[in-house]
């Protein structure tokens, strides 16, 4: 199973994701993305549904119109793990 990221690593991998932010309870890190209609943010969606898919590890999201609010944790480790920010890093590069 993936292990939960501690301390220094945990830290410095966060800096540089600085768009997210760290939930605690749970261990997680949330983003919101905005787009210029529904259409915009369904097709955003659909594109990480598919590497979320393909990465085996899946979001924890909203969607109202224009909005996306995605939160990532791994469920099986409790917490944060590098599947989230490999996940983070991939949502953000489709997000642009
Ligand atoms: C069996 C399967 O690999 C697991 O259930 C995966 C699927 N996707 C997952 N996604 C997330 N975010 N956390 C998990 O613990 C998780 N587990």
């Amino acid at each position: 199973m993936t292990e939960k990221l501690m301390d220094e690593a945990r830290a410095m991998i966060l800096r540089d994701l600085h768009e997210w932010t760290v939930l605690h309870d749970p261990d997680a890190i949330t983003r919101s993305f905005s787009f210029a209609n529904f259409a915009e943010a369904f097709s955003f969606m659909t594109r990480v549904a598919f590497h979320a898919e393909a990465l085996d590890h899946h979001p924890d999201w909203s969607n109202s119109y224009n909005r996306v609010v995605i939160t990532l944790t791994t469920h099986d480790a409790g917490g944060l793990t590098e599947k989230d920010i490999e996940l983070a890093k991939l949502i953000d590069m489709l997000a642009v």
